[in-house]
């Protein structure tokens, strides 16, 4: 009941109490540069974070998936508050995909499978005709599978991390530039694999950070300001 309460005055605002974040504080790396947001998220909707290069927008993906520490403000999925899930839980509802795409050592193959090796998803199913499904969409051969990861082009290894997050099927998906590497059709591509990943459930919503505007493509999505 009390965590009801405090989703109530922290979001209040909110359309919905889907996702929401209120007056959380944050600093900027190792300086006393300080950040103060609060925005929501309803279900099945995009939330654009935009602002100047520097200004926080990647710290902010980094404190709501709990990499980073904030300094004071209030997190909720649903109502409830994100100190109230071990780190664990909160990162398999809330993923986050970083601008530089990790890779780790092996095939495309490998390290799509790697995160079924945690406990958190070992009842998760890692299911080849989903995988190659999503990787049409993305305009990738099924074949790149094989490949070694280390081997990928920008482009292909900021497709293959997003996938390997959506395959997942978080709740909330934190997008960092998830486009910067691509051309305009193989952008369109993640656009529209978004799009249909959307709208397959509910309860789920993205948080995206993008230097170029994506409200034609989700006309329905609030919009962040940092920094202005
Ligand atoms: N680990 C760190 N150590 C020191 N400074 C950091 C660290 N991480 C971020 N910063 C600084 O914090 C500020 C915000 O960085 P952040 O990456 O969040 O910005 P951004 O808005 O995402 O920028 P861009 O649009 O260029 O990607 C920058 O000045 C950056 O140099």
């Amino acid at each position: 009941m009390r965590i009801e309460i405090y989703a109530r005055q922290g979001c209040h605002y909110a359309l919905a109490d889907f996702f929401c974040f209120h007056k959380i504080n944050y600093l900027l790396g190792s300086s006393f540069r300080r950040v103060e947001v609060s925005a929501s998220l309803r279900e099945g909707s995009v939330l654009l974070v935009r602002g100047p290069s520097g200004s926080g927008k990647s710290t902010l993906l980094r404190v709501l998936s709990r990499l980073q520490e904030l300094v004071d403000g209030q997190v909720f999925f649903r109502g409830v508050n994100m100190f109230s899930f071990t780190p664990q839980v909160w990162r398999s509802k809330v993923h986050y995909v970083p601008q530089k795409p990790a890779v780790f050592p092996g095939t495309v193959h490998d390290n799509l499978l790697r995160p079924y090796s945690l406990r958190i998803n070992r009842s998760k199913e890692f299911n080849l005709e989903t995988i190659q499904r999503a990787l049409d969409k993305l305009m990738l051969d099924f074949n790149i599978m094989e490949q070694n990861a280390g081997t990928l082009s920008g482009g292909e290894a900021a497709r293959i991390a997003l996938l390997r997050s959506i395959i997942l099927s978080p709740n909330i998906l934190l997008l960092d530039e998830p486009t910067a590497a691509l051309d305009e059709k193989a952008k369109q591509a993640v656009l529209g694999l978004l799009t249909d990943w959307l709208e397959q459930k509910p309860d789920r919503g993205i948080i995206l950070v993008s230097h170029t505007d994506e409200s034609t493509t989700f006309p329905s999505a609030n919009v962040l300001e940092i920094g202005r």
